[in-house]
């Protein structure tokens, strides 16, 4: 692969049909993305921002009203059966027949796709996913991580070199999160392409090469990761004075000032433009002691919350 994108999304417009009279939702408004190969790539959103109904365009369960989107190279409306061949999708449903067994799921999936018995990879691709050793157990007495790594496995049945994974780590808990992780960044290493759709800040910030944010069916970033969280320009002061507060103090190059506790302040300020020795002189020039200070750095969530405040819905 050369530089052509792994997936290409040109003005991609999705209404859905109205349940009664009207219009019906408009959920994607002209989005066009390009998701470079080889990388991981966070899509991101609040709630009903259009990120479902964008991977279920790219699964084919979803018919786009309007643009185009190339898989690997491939249309999918000129090329559906190579699209579809390039990608696979972990859902963020659990689903399985609780009675077949890891080694059975797989071979079923390989089966649907015509792959030819001596050419499936059933026993690798378990031990890939560090599950050999429940190839014979149900399903339905896999745990939930282990139900989730099946997933991923089934998704690669067919070898695709695009893994799109919906919320992977929804209400797992941290451990199986960290685990899940892992995974994906071995599949990343072996050289799958992997685009993640997630609410959990921290878990594009740790795993994504580059994220696009998206709001209200609009894409408004798109950068590498380092580039995103660099656009955060406040940073933030927490202080502990010698006395309870009875008034904050001020000054012009404080964005913010706000008492978090009995004693304790936290001072926001742009720091192009400040510095924490200019806050800190600032507080105590109008007679407050210090006895403490602790400074943030702005994260991907500050980012990301500044981000979807500034775009209002069109
Ligand atoms: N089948 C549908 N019919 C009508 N409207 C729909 C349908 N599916 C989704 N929508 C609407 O489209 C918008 C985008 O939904 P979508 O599920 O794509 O968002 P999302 O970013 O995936 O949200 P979440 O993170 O909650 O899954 C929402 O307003 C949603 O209510």
């Amino acid at each position: 692969m050369t530089d052509t994108p792994a997936i290409q999304i040109r003005d991609l417009v999705k209404r859905y049909a109205p349940a009664g009279s009207g219009e019906g939702k408009l959920a994607l408004k002209g989005v066009s993305l390009d998701i470079p190969a080889g990388k991981i790539f966070g899509l991101l959103g609040p709630n009903g921002a259009g990120k479902s109904t964008m991977i279920n365009i790219l699964s084919g369960m979803v018919r786009k009203t309007s643009g185009s989107v190339s898989i690997w190279g491939f249309d999918i409306d000129r090329d559906q059966r190579n699209a579809k061949r390039s990608i696979g999708i972990v859902p963020q449903e659990i689903v399985f027949d609780p009675f077949f067994t890891p080694f059975e799921v797989l071979e079923n999936q390989a089966g649907l796709y015509g792959i030819a018995r001596h050419l499936r990879r059933s026993e690798e691709l378990l031990r890939a996913v560090h599950l050999a050793d429940k190839r014979d157990a149900y399903a339905r007495a896999l745990s939930g991580g282990m139900k989730r790594r099946l997933l991923i496995a089934k998704a690669l049945v067919h070898q695709p070199p695009v893994l799109v994974l919906d919320e992977p780590t929804a209400g797992v808990d941290v451990e199986l999160r960290r685990q899940l992780w892992e995974l994906v960044t071995e599949m990343n290493r072996e050289g799958v392409t992997v685009v993640l759709t997630t609410h959990y800040l921290e878990e594009a910030e740790e795993l994504c090469d580059r994220i696009a944010i998206i709001n209200h069916g609009t894409c408004i970033a798109n950068k590498p990761t380092r580039e995103l969280v660099g656009m955060a320009r406040e940073k933030v002061v927490e202080l502990t004075l010698d006395r309870d507060l009875g008034q904050l103090p001020v000054d012009a190059a404080f964005i913010k000032s706000e008492k978090t506790g009995e004693r304790t302040i936290a001072i926001t300020y742009n720091k192009d433009v400040s510095n924490a020795g200019q806050v800190l002189a600032a507080v105590q020039a109008q007679g407050f002691t210090i006895v403490d200070v602790t400074t943030r750095e702005a994260d991907l969530e500050d980012v990301f919350v500044s981000l979807t405040s500034e775009a209002r819905p069109a």
